[in-house]
């Protein structure tokens, strides 16, 4: 009797605590479940990276091929963030055609179509440009990359673009423009020898500055927007790794870019679509009814710009983690010093498309823009001998151009482009 009330009891406890356990452990694996849940949708925005990278010899093979220099005076081996993205797949282009390695990575999330970015790739890859599908927040990629080949110049183009967008996804900006910074500082700073960086900060940093132009010297502590705000936040984590570690770091500060394979959510291009589609076009104007205005840059100055950045940046001087010795910090502003108003910017794409457009024109919403943007450019001329040549009419001539031929002139057509045929 005794013999069993003690097994009863001893059983019981045994029970109880069997329970106390497993309620335990599978709070522990919701909570998991859960953490892991938010962290791959916290961004808000799906990224096609497939759920296993494998670092195969297969792989290797490919990031070496790509790297591979087609020239001998000092060839340049750059890993491209952002590779599939408007300005990622021009400046990797420009870099293969000169005959320098290049390998890009590039999440192909869903911020705007995933199809354009597919084609960007397609496109680099006839170049012999591969784009890997990865995360800037994956360490394990971007590390296994720098293993595999001796990447002299990171030209980091990925981030989470648009100023307005970061008032419906703040999380997205923080992801890629904060965390995924700071990610490929950590790997370039850990790895030995250090590559240079030459990363893409923007006009918006100057905010609600008022001074023009804008020159890199001025006030940008007044971010009008989020994305303002994390642009401006990694200018300053670019000053802490360069000042501890080493790192040669070079932001360039670009100014409303735009032109051919450019990005859909960008006014210009936006506005193009829904002119030919007949549709309503918003004209936002300022305080007072003032028309807005953009210091927009064409592409190909742009690319100039990055290219020049990349062959002037000294090497980083740590090594392993550890600074030898103080290393190359700028900032630049790359933009094209004549602003344009938004009215002209629709006049121009008018005449370039034959059709008159259904302007509505609306007081600017409260959603982070700023009223104008107009770029100092001098210290870039002086020390890039960057000097942008295309004005708006021209650039947007060539975006047209490029846009009939990818989509046709409205959305419900069939096109053939290259090989592909595109429903559209
Ligand atoms: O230089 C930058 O740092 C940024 O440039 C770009 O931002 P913005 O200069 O705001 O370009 P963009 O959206 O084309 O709006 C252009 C103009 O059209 C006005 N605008 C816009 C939309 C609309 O429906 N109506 C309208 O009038 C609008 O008010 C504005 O006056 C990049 O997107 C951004 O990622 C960043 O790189």
């Amino acid at each position: 009797m005794e013999r069993s009330n003690y097994f009863g009891r001893v059983g019981s406890r045994w029970h109880s605590s069997v329970s106390a356990k497993l309620l335990c452990l599978t709070s522990i694996l919701l909570l998991l479940t859960i953490s892991a849940f938010f962290w791959v949708s916290s961004a808000g925005i799906d990224s096609q990276r497939p759920p296993t990278f494998q670092r195969s010899h297969e792989w290797e093979k490919r990031v070496r091929q790509s790297c591979l220099p087609r020239r001998e005076d000092n060839p340049l081996v750059v890993l491209v963030t952002g590779a599939a993205g408007f300005v990622g797949s021009h400046v990797s282009l420009a870099l293969r055609k000169r005959g320098d390695g290049v390998v890009g990575l590039d999440n192909f999330n869903s911020y705007y179509e995933v199809s354009l970015k597919r084609a960007r790739q397609e496109l680099l890859a006839k170049h012999s440009v591969f784009v890997i599908d990865g995360d800037i927040n994956d360490k394990f990629i971007i590390e296994s990359i720098l293993e595999a080949v001796p990447i002299t110049h990171v030209m980091h183009l990925a981030a989470q673009a648009g100023v307005r967008y970061a008032m419906q996804n703040p999380q997205s900006y923080i992801h890629s423009n904060i965390a995924g910074l700071v990610n490929i500082f950590e790997v370039c700073k850990a790895a030995n020898p250090q590559p240079a960086i030459v990363w893409a900060s923007s006009s918006s940093v100057y905010g609600l500055n008022t001074k023009v132009p804008f020159s890199e010297a001025d006030r940008t502590d007044q971010p009008a927007s989020l994305y303002a705000a994390t642009k401006k936040a990694g200018e300053g984590i670019a000053h802490t790794y360069n000042h501890i570690y080493g790192l040669s770091i070079t932001g360039l500060r670009f100014f409303t870019v735009y032109g051919p394979w450019g990005r859909p959510d960008m006014a210009y291009f936006s506005f193009t679509r829904d002119i030919l589609k007949g549709n309503p076009i918003s004209v936002y104007s300022g305080a007072g009814g003032k028309d807005l205005a953009r210091d927009f840059t064409f592409i190909d100055d742009i690319v100039k710009g990055c290219v020049a950045s990349l062959d002037t940046a000294e090497k980083s001087t740590g090594s392993g983690g550890k600074k030898t010795g103080p290393a190359m910090l700028r900032v630049f502003n790359l933009g094209n010093t004549s602003p344009v108003t938004v009215p002209t910017l629709v006049d121009i794409l008018e005449k370039h498309l034959n059709t008159k457009a259904k302007r509505q024109i609306i007081k600017m919403p409260r959603n982070g823009d700023v009223p104008f943007t107009h770029a100092n450019i001098s210290s870039a001329q002086a020390q890039l001998g960057y000097r942008p040549t295309t004005n708006l009419d021209t650039g947007l001539k060539k975006f047209v151009k490029w846009y009939l031929s990818y989509y046709g002139d409205n959305t419900n057509r069939r096109l053939w482009v290259g090989n592909h045929e595109k429903i559209i």
